[in-house]
């Protein structure tokens, strides 16, 4: 892979003191921060103690970078791949495998027996103990309530995350996203309060209990690390670059930079994407200034912008979910997304009404794309472990192997699913995602409002989303169950379809005002309704038939027995409209099976319908005339419209070329010319109008007439003098061989010579007639072109000519 130019700049960048790369989702940060460690290695690393440290936030991410690394060591030996194994300098880690590190440090050097806890039993316990220990002493604090217990410890939690050590200081602090009270949602925080105080007293107390059974909780791990960093002078590195530095706490943040060796060729590089933040106790990714850390990043900043790994149609489905996101567009650092030119498939969105429907849509989907892709790149990912848990086991027993990337360190390349939830997959990518059970209550998950505002979890769970998205190398499913999360209303729904090769988008309700026919409705209110009303959108804008071409209720003879088939989309042919396609709709999700073999039998009322569709919103079928199943409709085309131009053919006697003649239906003087013998059109012509007198038989009047009522408009190149071409409609068959037949009609110049074999109009005994003048002598033989008839000798005196005929107009 070749680095673009602002990529390389950033890869060889003399480190200079810290620095800031902040880019969108994709566009090769975690690649940069990789070949950087290579660069600062060769080029900025000068004494034995200069180590270098990339620090990433999660396991799973970690695992990924070194899983990728030791593949381009077999793929490109070369420079980057030699760090990896075996150099005692280089370090990658996750941010807790540090500072447990330390923590072990710290514990040694004070001879505790402190133990870190992650359980969450026993911290519920502890935390009801304490709040129990402080009620007499707090009795009119409502907040300090057992009912309130995950609320408190979230709150104890991000003291702690602060490095808030006096209540002084929590006094003071703004609280950013914390809930401002609600129904069922504990009161607003406010500052010098006694429900602030009854918080920090509540921590302490919390942590006393804990230390008692010789625990700690991972907060406060986090804070003795850093003691422990900031107390012994340990090993320190060079060169840090810390990846989704949005992630990290105010703690964690304080740690790397305490562990950070300040010489003068040293960096600190923070990596970051404050769209990407998902967790409430991030520092940065709150929209807080490097300056509250210790660094001005004025000047020191590095933007990419180009996603490189997500297709066109992806990227647009995703940066339609943030842009409507106030917070995420407010924050400082952020990166308005640029597109590059990738086009592939548009993310499909389907629907379920229960778990196993998701479950054999996957089964079905994964062993088509079993052709096409491996299974170790596809990826199923939910919000939570559990749901997760449940899709492998289905899985499994559909026969399909799967395997969880959960924190222990999983291998990415055994020939399996993968699966993984939303916040393990920040920083992974695979070419084909799943985003299993995007459902209300899972994604927002409003239980967390009690905990913070609802504003900042909407935010906080739309970039879990967005994560989610763009972590799809070419395909990207996304499904819901029973209820769709508010967020995929956002995603403008022309960016989605129901499947991989259909145009069809999925289904949305349409307002009642909106629907269209509705005077040929029985019931607008009918639930079949909504969903015929959303098809007959996707007719019309995603399949582009006019409404002209739609009819509802559309009535079919089968036998004795009259149906009417919801809707019917009509193409003309040959000037006549025929039926082309049936559609069937059903209430919403009651499933369409059933009613397959009436539509079949709806269809073969009429040979001319090609395709049915069948649909309840939910399952989508679409069959040919044979019955069997195919993915698509044609979308409308040209030739299944009403004709609108009329089409004649012009024979131009003058220079024996024939020509297309095309005549606008609307606007008669608007017309195409196209030469047949070349194929060529003409150049837009603005055309003569030259009058329609009458038939042959009544032939050009002598006098000059003013008025006339109807025209054919002809290029100026097709006459010889405008004022004296005249046509006449051909009556009799006299001149058929020579390809003129009655109805035609003829363009005349009016002339009283004529040369020998020119088609004339002479008058004999006062009456028309179109013939071919040939002069004998003193006779002049008039000859049809019609064996049926006689040709006609006269005396040159008693013949009159009247026009030569310089060209025929043919309707076809
Ligand atoms: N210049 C490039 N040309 C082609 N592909 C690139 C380029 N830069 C990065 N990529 C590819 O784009 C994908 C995303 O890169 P990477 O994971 O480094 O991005 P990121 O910014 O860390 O993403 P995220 O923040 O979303 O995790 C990878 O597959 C990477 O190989």
């Amino acid at each position: 892979m070749k680095l673009n130019v602002e990529q390389r700049k950033i890869v060889e960048l003399e480190p200079n003191g810290h620095m800031l790369i902040k880019g969108v989702a994709g566009s090769g940060k975690t690649t940069v921060a990789l070949r950087r460690i290579s660069f600062l290695q060769t080029h900025h690393c000068q004494e034995n103690d200069d180590n270098i440290l990339l620090v990433t936030f999660n396991r799973t991410l970690l695992n990924y970078i070194e899983y990728q690394y030791k593949k381009l060591e077999d793929e490109e030996k070369g420079d980057i791949a030699t760090w990896i194994n075996g150099n005692r300098n280089i370090a990658i880690k996750t941010i807790n495998q540090i500072m447990i590190g330390y923590f072990n440090s710290y514990k040694k050097r004070h001879n505790l027996g402190l133990e870190v806890t992650l359980d969450s039993r026993i911290i519920y316990a502890t935390i009801d103990q304490a709040i129990d220990q402080l009620q007499e002493e707090f009795s009119n604090i409502k907040l300090l309530a057992r009912k309130y217990n995950s609320f408190l410890l979230d709150e104890i939690d991000w003291i702690k995350s602060c490095g808030i050590l006096d209540e002084d200081t929590y006094q003071q602090i703004d609280r950013i996203g914390r809930s401002t009270g609600g129904q069922n949602t504990p009161q607003k925080l406010t500052k010098n309060s006694q429900t602030r105080k009854a918080i920090f007293k509540l921590k302490e107390r919390y942590d006393q209990l804990l230390e008692a059974k010789g625990l700690v909780d991972f907060k406060t791990m986090n804070l003795l690390a850093l003691r422990q960093a900031e107390e012994v002078e340990g090993k320190k590195y060079t060169h840090i670059i810390i990846d989704e530095s949005q992630d990290l706490t105010k703690i964690q943040l304080q740690f790397l930079t305490t562990i950070h060796a300040k010489k003068p060729y040293g960096s600190i590089t923070f990596v970051a994407d404050n769209t990407q933040s998902i967790y409430s106790h991030s520092w940065l990714g709150k929209g807080r200034a490097y300056t509250t850390i210790g660094y001005d990043m004025s000047g020191r900043a590095r933007v990419l912008t180009k996603n490189y790994r997500t297709t066109t149609e992806i990227s647009k489905a995703a940066y339609g979910l943030i842009e409507h996101d106030e917070q995420i567009l407010g924050n400082i650092d952020y990166v308005k997304p640029a597109l590059i030119d990738r086009h592939g498939h548009a993310p499909i969105y389907r629907f379920f009404l229960n778990n196993e429907d998701q479950l054999q849509f996957f089964k079905k989907e994964i062993n088509q794309l079993k052709q096409e892709y491996r299974l170790e790149d596809i990826c199923i990912v939910a919000k939570e472990k559990r749901l997760i848990e449940d899709i492998a086991i289905g899985l499994e027993k559909e026969g399909i192997p799967t395997k969880i990337l959960h924190d222990r360190k999983p291998d990415f390349a055994k020939e399996a699913v993968n699966l993984v939830t939303m916040h393990s997959i920040k920083g992974l990518e695979f070419k084909v995602i799943f985003l299993a059970h995007l459902d209300d209550g899972v994604l927002p998950n409003t239980a967390q409002v009690d905990v913070e505002d609802e504003e900042t979890v909407n935010t906080e769970e739309r970039k879990l989303l967005y994560v989610g998205m763009t972590r799809a190398n070419e395909l990207l499913y996304m499904s819901a169950v029973k209820a769709p999360s508010k967020f995929l209303q956002e995603i403008d729904a022309n960016q989605l379809r129901f499947n991989r090769d259909t145009a069809l988008r999925p289904f949305q309700p349409i307002a009642i005002s909106e629907y269209k026919f509705a005077d040929k409705i029985a019931d607008v209110n009918s639930k079949e309704e909504l969903i015929r009303q959303w098809m007959i959108q996707q007719l019309i804008q995603t399949y582009q038939y006019p409404d002209s071409l739609l009819e509802v209720e559309y009535g079919v003879q089968q036998f004795s027995k009259r149906g009417y088939v919801d809707i019917a989309v009509m193409i003309h042919v040959n000037d006549k409209k025929l039926p082309y396609i049936f559609v069937e709709v059903k209430k919403f999700g009651v499933g369409i099976a059933d009613a397959k073999d009436q539509l079949i039998s709806y269809m073969n009322t009429s040979k001319h319908v090609q395709y049915g569709i069948l649909t309840d919103g939910v399952n989508t079928m679409i069959i040919d005339r044979n019955g069997e199943e195919i993915n698509d409709i044609p979308k409308c085309q040209p030739i299944f419209l009403p004709e609108t131009k009329y089409k004649s053919i012009y024979k131009n006697l003058r220079n024996n070329k024939v020509y297309d003649y095309l005549q606008d239906k609307e606007d008669l003087e608007i017309i195409e010319i196209k030469d047949q013998a070349t194929d060529l059109m003409q150049d837009p012509v603005q055309p003569i109008q030259v009058p329609i007198i009458g038939n042959v038989a009544a032939g050009i009047p002598i006098e000059a007439v003013e008025e006339y009522q109807d025209f054919l408009y002809v290029p100026e190149d097709w006459v010889i003098q405008t004022e004296e071409t005249f046509v006449l409609q051909v009556t009799g068959d006299s001149m058929i061989e020579e390809g003129i037949r009655p109805g035609d009609f003829v363009l005349v110049h009016r002339q009283q010579t004529a040369d020998p074999g020119d088609i004339v109009i002479a008058v004999i005994d006062q009456n028309a007639t179109m013939k071919k003048y040939m002069p004998m002598g003193s006779q002049i033989l008039l000859l049809p072109a019609n064996k049926e008839y006689e040709p006609i000798s006269m005396d040159a005196d008693n013949v009159l000519i009247n026009g030569k005929v310089i060209g025929v107009m043919q309707k076809v």
